[in-house]
């Protein structure tokens, strides 16, 4: 039975308002209390309307296919009943030695965040139910003796899952239920086949739930594996009535995004706290140690970085320790762990991975196979024609793969502002970066520059390959916010008037040479791995340290211009900030194009005799120096 929800199905009071936190109440869906207290203690005061659907017919045992907004509350939507299901089974002794659920997710972060989704949901639940995370770094034997000891609930990744289930250490054979959040990105990841081949492990027949928020045909194979009659609750279109980002677009040169940039970061146009997106993990470093140089600090999340760090990045964004994140969203930031880790031959998977794209040189995949790969110290080299070409071809090969990143499933807090200071390859993709702001009900915006395409490779230093696109992608992306429910409107707001900054802007980017960018990932490289180091160590007995380590520290790998970081008053626009969103209203550049108030005064008064006499006229040596008077008085 395939339904599709549609709006008769939702409780009055929802479907009028349409409101995400109105009617029902978690009460309403007889969960135990004991999940009711942890509700109530993560501050969720109504379900969202995708845990009104989903949570009653989970609770029923049917298959579900999950499809909902970005940060509508997907997650607590599975989890739940499924805690409840397992409380129910522990209550009446039903329940069978070894785990009853099974999560599978697409990365170590996804799959750590679910964890701690658990913890919370579970506080009250003491030893009642018991997780194992597989993607935690623990030595084997410890893992070992954690799946020995009968958990209720497995998190993993599928390779993970796949490679504990063929040696024995996992048994599936009592699960009840199978959830894959992410389930179109699972896929993508390269998978198949240890899906495939956990599909054939579990029993027949037990409850299974996939979730995400762009659900498509590429899920059939899965669906296929896995599902029975599923219902599909798709609030996509719904929820999106409620769109609550605005989404703003600017075309710009090149080179005119870091001036944008520098305007909105150093003028602080954007209250609260900001992801930036950009291309790859050089675009990081880049701005980076460009705004650094202005005063801005910002922290780095990138594929390179170990999981840990990364981890605590998210964690300490969320309690609002850092105002700003630069994320390189390319496929790899979150992903091919697995294959690293466990030195799996991933060739029976090659041709799910991307072979190779704009980034190439970053992908962890690549460093395996040595693609374009020089080791961290090498750094990338600067694109040549023939190697933009060539990475262009292979990066039309991949677009449909380049979505990938912190863009899918991090929970991230109260973000006020999504920019694209590159825009993403493909629409899916942009609804991901954008799903990270106006999460649960809350507002946000967008900000996306766009590179017209006759203005691409018009200024080398500051062009990046995923550009070229830019145009024809914006397009794509309109269109399907338009779908959504949502607008991408066109920024006002007159160029010119930032025009005095350019002079700064091009001496803070003179600053940021390939060698002090690559320096300055080789070094931050190299900290976080010893951060990483202590954060196990250490930090496991000492949580409270955590605090301490910040990871929005200066680089100083740039040549360092400590009067970048003072704005004067004459550079800044007429009437301030707010003559950068409304028409010219008396821009002060460089260059004054009227006279001067003071001097023309001081002029006439010399006219008149009047007032100090001005001395400038002995100041100034080309008017002044008389060499023959010179030579006579000495
Ligand atoms: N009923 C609720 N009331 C208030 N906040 C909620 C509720 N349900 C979830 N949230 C909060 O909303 C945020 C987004 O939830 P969640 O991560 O589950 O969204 P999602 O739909 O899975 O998003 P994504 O598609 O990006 O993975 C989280 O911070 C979560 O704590």
């Amino acid at each position: 039975m395939k339904r599709k929800l549609d709006q008769d199905d939702v409780p009055a009071p929802i479907a009028k308002s349409q409101k995400a936190y109105t009617e029902p109440s978690f009460d309403t869906f007889g969960l135990d209390t004991r999940l009711l207290q942890a509700v109530v203690k993560e501050g969720f005061s109504a379900p969202t309307l995708v845990q009104s659907k989903a949570i009653p017919l989970a609770l029923e045992g049917k298959d579900l296919l999950v499809r909902a907004k970005t940060g509508s509350g997907k997650t607590a939507a599975y989890l739940l009943p499924l805690l409840e299901l397992i409380l129910r089974q522990k209550a009446h002794k039903t329940a069978q030695n070894g785990p009853s659920a099974l999560l599978l997710l697409p990365t170590h972060e996804l799959a750590q965040q679910t964890s701690k989704a658990l913890d919370s949901f579970t506080a009250f639940c003491h030893n009642d139910i018991r997780t194992v995370d597989l993607t935690r770094k623990i030595p084997e034997n410890v893992q070992r003796s954690l799946l020995a000891s009968s958990p209720d609930i497995i998190v993993a990744t599928p390779a993970r899952a796949a490679l504990q289930i063929s040696a024995s250490t996992l048994s599936v054979d009592s699960l009840r239920t199978l959830a894959i959040d992410e389930a179109d990105l699972v896929l993508s990841y390269g998978y198949e086949e240890d899906l495939h081949n956990i599909s054939k492990s579990i029993p027949r027949g037990i409850q299974t739930m996939m979730i995400s928020a762009t659900l498509s045909a590429d899920i059939d194979a899965l669906k296929q594996w896995y599902c029975r009659n599923p219902v599909v609750v798709e609030l996509d279109g719904q929820v999106e009535d409620d769109a609550t980002a605005t989404q703003y677009v600017v075309k710009c040169a090149e080179d005119e995004k870091f001036l944008l940039a520098f305007v909105i970061f150093k003028l602080r146009l954007v209250k609260g706290k900001c992801i930036i997106f950009v291309a790859d993990i050089d675009r990081c470093y880049r701005l980076k140690l460009f705004l650094e140089q202005f005063g801005v600090k910002s922290c780095i999340l990138n594929s390179e970085l170990p999981v840990n760090s990364r981890t605590h990045v998210v964690e300490e964004f969320n309690k609002n320790v850092y105002d700003i994140i630069i994320a390189s969203d390319e496929h790899e930031v979150l992903g091919d762990e697995d294959q690293l880790d466990t030195g799996k031959d991933s060739s029976s998977t090659k041709s799910q991975q991307p072979s190779g794209d704009g980034a190439s040189f970053d992908n962890p995949a690549n460093r395996a196979t040595g693609d374009h790969w020089d080791g961290p110290n090498a750094g990338p080299p600067e694109p040549t024609n023939h190697s933009v070409r060539r990475r262009q071809g292979k990066a039309r090969l991949t677009r449909r793969h380049k979505e990938y990143g912190i863009s899918r499933g991090i929970d991230f807090k109260n973000v006020a502002c999504i920019f694209n200071f590159d825009l993403p390859q493909t629409s899916k993709s942009y609804t991901h970066r954008l799903g990270r702001t106006a999460r649960a009900g809350r507002t946000g915006m967008s900000f996306s520059l766009v590179v017209p395409s006759a203005q691409y490779l018009k200024h080398k230093p500051t062009s990046t390959p995923s550009a070229q696109y830019d145009e024809e992608t914006l397009a794509k992306i309109v269109r399907h916010q338009r779908k959504r429910g949502g607008d991408v409107k066109p920024y006002e707001f007159d160029i010119k008037q930032v025009d005095a900054f350019r002079y700064r802007v091009n001496d803070a980017l003179r600053a940021v040479t390939q060698i002090a960018i690559r320096e300055a990932r080789t070094r931050e490289l190299k900290i976080e791995l010893l951060k990483s180091e202590k954060l196990k160590r250490h930090f496991e007995e000492n949580p409270e340290d955590l605090q301490h380590l910040r990871h929005d520290g200066e680089l100083r790998a740039a040549r360092l211009q400590p009067h970048l970081k003072h704005i004067p008053d004459y550079l800044m626009p007429g009437n301030g900030k707010r003559g950068l969103t409304s028409a010219d209203i008396g821009f002060v550049g460089f260059r004054k194009e009227s006279d001067n108030r003071i001097r023309k005064a001081r002029m006439q008064r010399r006219v008149s005799g009047k007032g100090k006499k001005s001395t400038y006229r002995k100041l100034d040596p080309l008017k002044t120096f008389n060499a023959k008077g010179r030579r006579s008085s000495s």
